[in-house]
């Protein structure tokens, strides 16, 4: 029995819904939020179509030639543009003792695009930032409707994540717009993980992607329906498959929220297991994977209904741009050895 939940945020959109329906979505998300920081959303105002269709476009990209695909080759750490197989480790940039080990582990089995934030914000704001937060994007030529797909992709993420950071706010007892000023610059990103069908055996401790915890704020997953997916370290150890149901998203805490809200919810340790090799070619599966992250210059400092007298503020409050920028490289294979 999968203990991940689905939970359906039309009780939030229809304003036909009625406050019950509302405080026991409330009351879900909370739960799940501190048992195991994931859940599964439907009922979101992004339709099926357009996730599909953004996956057809991402997977008509990486099916083209390698040298095609190397010209938008990201440039040394960039976190814009293509990266191909074997290039990162998801499990490189974490400190955790237990997953220290890891950082021995052979590169993961996916390429990747990386796409920034898509619209222009005040120049004397984005200034600071040109060459992180806001570095400007690296577009393909071919598929000629990638850029318009993935940056309406990205915006209705963008969009989602305001939606859901205005629950996280109720849930917290907060009034609904208390994130909105700190995230109206959002730096997050898109990245498009594509994981080929595997028709020989990996490596000894090569996986689809390494264990690791997502960085910032929350993320939204939206894979395509294949086996070799994503599976969730429980808190005894052990792995459990995430069942991802067609049309739905998975949402995740990653650790910026979880250190924002004091710890209250919980940024769980995941990763994508291998396809069993039987399945072949039909083993290909690809993700969208979009990374919710504040202003760069948002601080994050304890959400104050988190910490109180009973509770104290167990972290030190830091700028969001450089609680990513520390971690955000670690995981090029390159970047270990430099
Ligand atoms: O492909 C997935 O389902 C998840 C990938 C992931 O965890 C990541 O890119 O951080
Ligand atoms: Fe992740």
């Amino acid at each position: 029995m999968q203990r991940i939940p689905l939970l359906d945020l039309n009780a939030f959109y229809d304003p036909q819904s009625s406050t019950l329906d509302l405080k026991q979505l409330l009351c879900q998300l909370d739960e799940t939020l501190s048992d195991t920081g994931f859940l599964c959303i439907k009922g979101t105002q992004v339709s099926p179509e357009s996730v599909s269709f953004t996956q057809q476009t991402a997977l008509a990209f990486f099916d083209q030639a390698q040298t095609d695909k190397d010209k938008v080759k990201a440039v040394r750490h960039a976190n814009r543009g293509y990266t191909a197989l074997s290039e990162l480790g998801l499990s490189y940039a974490m400190d955790a003792a237990d997953l220290k080990a890891d950082r021995q582990a052979p590169p993961d089995l996916f390429e990747r695009y990386r796409i920034g934030p898509v619209d222009e914000f005040s120049p004397a704001l984005m200034a600071p930032f040109l060459t992180t937060a806001y570095a400007p994007n690296i577009w393909p030529t071919t598929p000629s409707n990638f850029t318009v797909t993935m940056q309406d992709y990205y915006r209705q993420m963008n969009r989602l994540s305001q939606d859901l950071l205005s629950l996280f706010a109720l849930v917290l007892g907060l009034p609904v717009n208390w994130f909105s000023d700190k995230v109206d610059r959002s730096m997050g990103s898109l990245a498009i993980n594509h994981y080929p069908a595997q028709l020989t055996p990996p490596l000894p401790g090569q996986l689809r992607a390494g264990p690791h915890t997502d960085y910032g704020t929350l993320t939204i997953v939206a894979p395509t329906a294949a086996p070799g997916g994503l599976q969730i370290r429980t808190r005894d150890g052990r792995w459990e498959d995430v069942h991802v149901d067609p049309g739905t998203f998975v949402v995740n805490i990653g650790d910026m929220m979880a250190q924002w809200s004091n710890d209250r919810w919980v940024s769980t340790v995941h990763r994508v297991a291998n396809p069993d090799l039987s399945h072949g070619l039909a083993g290909r599966r690809l993700s969208l994977v979009f990374f919710h992250q504040p202003n760069p210059d948002a601080v994050i400092d304890c959400i104050p209904t988190c910490c109180g007298a009973d509770r104290p503020a167990k972290y030190q409050s830091v700028l969001a741009g450089e609680y990513i920028n520390a971690k955000i490289n670690r995981h090029f294979k390159s970047y270990l050895a430099a």
